[in-house]
C-alpha cells in the first residue's frame, strides 16, 4: 500500500443546481486519521464522500490529496444487488485498478480474492450469486472488495446500517485494522454513541461545517444543537448561498 497523503479541502462548495449540499468547507484529514462524518439527513455527508472519490465535481473551492488514493463503499441503498454475478467475481472488481478491466485476472489475484472472502467470514461463498446474499452478508462482501482494493484512503457511507451486532462488530474490527495499518478512514455514521466510543475524530456537517477535530469537541451539545437548527431551516425551504450572492 502507498502511504496516504494529507487530504486538504479549501473553501469547498458542492451544489445540485444552485443548491449547495456542501458549503464552504475547509480543513484537512491527516494521513492515517480515523474520522466519523456526522450530521442530519440531507447534510451533504454522501455528497462530501462522493466528491472526495472524484465522482462529483466541486462548484467552487478545492480538494487536494485524494485523487487516485481512494476506495469508496457507497450507501447500501445506492447499490443494485440484482446483477447476476458470483461473490468471487464481485470481489475481483477490487483489482480493476491494478489489472485493468480487460486484462485477465491472475491466479494470484483469485487467491487474494478468496483470502479476502475468508477474512470477512464468507469462506465458501465464492460461487454464490450475489443476489442470494442477506443484507449483512452483502456488506461483508463489499468489505472484501475494499480489502482487495488496498487503497490508502477508505471512505465508508453508513457502513453499519441494518446490520446485526455481530456483523457490525466484525466490520468495525476491519475499520480498526485499516486504521492500524496507517490508512486514512472516513466513515459517515448516524450512531453517535458508536462514534464517541470508536472514532477519535469527527466532522459535524450540516451543509456548513459545525465542528471538525477531536470527537468530543466537534460533537459538543452546542454544535449538535446548531446542526439541528440548520436542518430545520433547510427543511423549511430551499435557500441559496448567501455568501456567493454577496460576492
Ligand atoms: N443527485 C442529486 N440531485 C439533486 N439533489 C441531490 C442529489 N443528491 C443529493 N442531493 C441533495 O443534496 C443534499 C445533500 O444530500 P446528501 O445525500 O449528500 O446528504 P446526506 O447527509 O448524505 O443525507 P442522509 O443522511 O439522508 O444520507 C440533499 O438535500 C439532497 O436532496
Amino acid at each position: 500500500m502507498m502511504r496516504p497523503a494529507e487530504i486538504r479541502l479549501t473553501d469547498l462548495t458542492v451544489s445540485y443546481g444552485r443548491r449547495p449540499a456542501v458549503h464552504h468547507l475547509s480543513g484537512r484529514f491527516a494521513p492515517g486519521s480515523l474520522t466519523a462524518v456526522v450530521g442530519p439527513n440531507g447534510a451533504g455527508k454522501s455528497t462530501l464522500l462522493r466528491t472526495l472519490a472524484g465522482l462529483q465535481q466541486p462548484e467552487s473551492g478545492r480538494v487536494e490529496g485524494a485523487a487516485g488514493q481512494v476506495a469508496l463503499l457507497p450507501q447500501a441503498v445506492a447499490l443494485d444487488r440484482a446483477f447476476p454475478i458470483a461473490c468471487l467475481d464481485l470481489v475481483l472488481f477490487g483489482l480493476w485498478g491494478e489489472s485493468g478491466a480487460f486484462r485477465a485476472v491472475t491466479r494470484a489475484g483469485r487467491e487474494r480474492a478468496r483470502a479476502a472472502l475468508a477474512a470477512v467470514g464468507l469462506g465458501g461463498f465464492e460461487a454464490r450469486p450475489v443476489g442470494s446474499l442477506s443484507t449483512g452478508q452483502f456488506q461483508r462482501l463489499l468489505f472484501a472488495r475494499l480489502l482487495l482494493q488496498d487503497a490508502p484512503v477508505i471512505l465508508l457511507d453508513e457502513p453499519f446500517n441494518a446490520l446485526d451486532a455481530r456483523t457490525a462488530a466484525d466490520l468495525l474490527a476491519m475499520v480498526h485494522r485499516w486504521h492500524g495499518e496507517g490508512r486514512t478512514v472516513i466513515a459517515v455514521l448516524h450512531d453517535l454513541e458508536l462514534v464517541q466510543r470508536e472514532f477519535p475524530e469527527a466532522l459535524l456537517l450540516a451543509r456548513d461545517c459545525l465542528g471538525w477535530g477531536p470527537t468530543e469537541a466537534a460533537l459538543s451539545a452546542a454544535n449538535r444543537l446548531q446542526a439541528r437548527r440548520m436542518a430545520e431551516a433547510w427543511m423549511a425551504g430551499p435557500e441559496l448561498c448567501q455568501r456567493r450572492d454577496a460576492a
